[in-house]
């Protein structure tokens, strides 16, 4: 009889593993062939369709490098907020950086803005409470994304990893930056992390807010709207962009796809920074074939300072087949490099949450920003090779010789690439 019981309820909790983990849609599986270019009103037509939000005109957006440029930027626009404050993010931890924006969020709410806070619960795990309670005491809602709960495991691999800051609906940031100390600097050493974030004005700033409100509706079943969030937005440049989401939930394979099209369009450059660079098959191919046909691939990744030592040992595995294949890549030297930053044809940039991984195409929730501006994209090439006169080219030699401990390595982490 108890064994009648106990194989019962094995089977019962393989049954209830089994359909939190199932994801019965198909996915992209086919290559997107070279069409038009991102040049061409036809790629911005579909790229504008198929990715959600549709391309507005009259933006201004402007990059900030570093910490140093970063922190003052937000942290001034918090203090500045009269109405609303939405703020997104993954990694929030305790300390110089978590102390001064509780401080000037708890200042907002206490004079009267609303402020909602929306941290993800894994990457807000190294927050001390005692912030967290400042700023609830002083009146801003804070809601953890996706806590860990017994009838929630599904989930627990799919967190937010969007990073968005709305001011009064009318003011945007976005881009690689996490709340904690190690972006504090200018990457001046292995403590400071090198990383950019992007200061936005003009009516792509509603889609923000729009891509804010979709997690902050699965999080609290409310919706935040009216002018204090959805203000009229008069233009504030000459730039075209939009903000698009991505999510298991819906939407998941937005991000896969903005990145398979914009490398199938290529036809001159391709201009890569990837803090975690784990491509899939789709991906190579499409990189492979941008070499094929002439394009300029150059891909730069953090060097020995990365902060994941599995995630090197997967993305390295796949570096052979793409140098081969006339893919230059290089390794940044200084400090972890945490961009995420991909130029094309020096005419489209894109921005945002998303890393180059198959975590960010098919696990975490993601934001990113399209730029379609010429002066945008030559300003972002600038920096691309600024960065690039920090790093290493690595070669096809070097490859080959690495270690045979290192090949061993690689095999045991790839199984489980999609996980890193
Ligand atoms: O996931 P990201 O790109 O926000 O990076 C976070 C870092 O991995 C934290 O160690």
């Amino acid at each position: 009889m108890s064994i009648i019981l106990v194989t019962s309820l094995l089977t019962l909790v393989a049954i209830v593993v089994a359909m939190n983990f199932a994801t019965p849609e198909k996915k992209l599986e086919r290559r997107i062939e070279h069409g038009s270019t991102v040049r061409d009103p036809q790629f911005r037509r579909e790229m504008s369709v198929m990715l959600g939000p549709g391309l507005l005109p009259g933006n201004h957006v402007r990059d900030l490098q570093n910490g140093d440029d970063i922190f003052p930027a937000m942290l001034d626009a918090i203090r500045a907020a009269e109405r609303s404050i939405n703020f997104e993010t993954y990694i929030y931890w305790s300390g110089d950086v978590g102390r001064q924006f509780a401080d000037a969020l708890s200042e907002r709410a206490r004079a009267g803005v609303q402020v909602s806070v929306l941290l993800d619960w894994l990457g807000s795990v190294k927050m001390d409470d005692a912030l967290l309670r400042q700023m609830t005491e002083a009146g801003a809602q804070v809601e953890k994304y996706r806590p860990l709960k017994w009838y929630n495991l599904g989930r627990i691999n799919n967190r937010t990893h969007r990073k968005i800051l709305v001011i009064d609906g009318k003011l945007g940031f976005t881009g690689g930056v996490g709340i904690a100390d190690q972006w504090n600097g200018h990457a001046q050493d292995a403590d400071h992390w090198r990383d950019m974030h992007f200061r936005v004005d003009g009516p792509v700033v509603a889609q923000f807010q729009a891509a804010f409100n979709d997690n902050w509706i699965k999080s609290t079943g409310k919706v935040l709207n009216g002018p204090g969030h959805f203000p009229s937005i008069p233009p504030a440049g000459d730039m075209d962009a939009h903000m698009f989401i991505a999510s298991p939930a819906g939407g998941s394979e937005s991000m896969h796809l903005m990145y398979l099209m914009s490398i199938a369009a290529s036809a001159e450059s391709i201009d890569l920074e990837a803090a975690y660079f784990v491509p899939d098959a789709l991906i190579l191919q499409a990189l492979l074939a941008a070499c094929r046909r002439g394009v300029r691939v150059r891909v730069l990744l953090p060097g020995r300072h990365i902060d994941s030592a599995t995630v090197r040992l997967a993305s390295r595995a796949h570096w052979g087949e793409l140098l081969r294949g006339g893919v230059e890549v290089y390794e940044y030297q200084p400090t972890m490099m945490h961009n995420k930053l991909l130029v094309v044809d020096r005419t489209m940039v894109s921005v945002g949450s998303t890393n180059f991984d198959v975590r960010s195409f098919r696990l975490n929730d993601e934001a990113s920003m399209n730029v379609y501006d010429r002066a945008f994209a030559l300003r972002m090439t600038a920096v691309f090779e600024d960065d690039l006169a920090h790093a290493v080219r690595y070669t096809w030699d070097m490859w080959r010789a690495r270690p045979l401990r290192e090949k061993v390595l690689e095999a045991l982490v790839l199984p489980f690439k999609s996980q890193l």
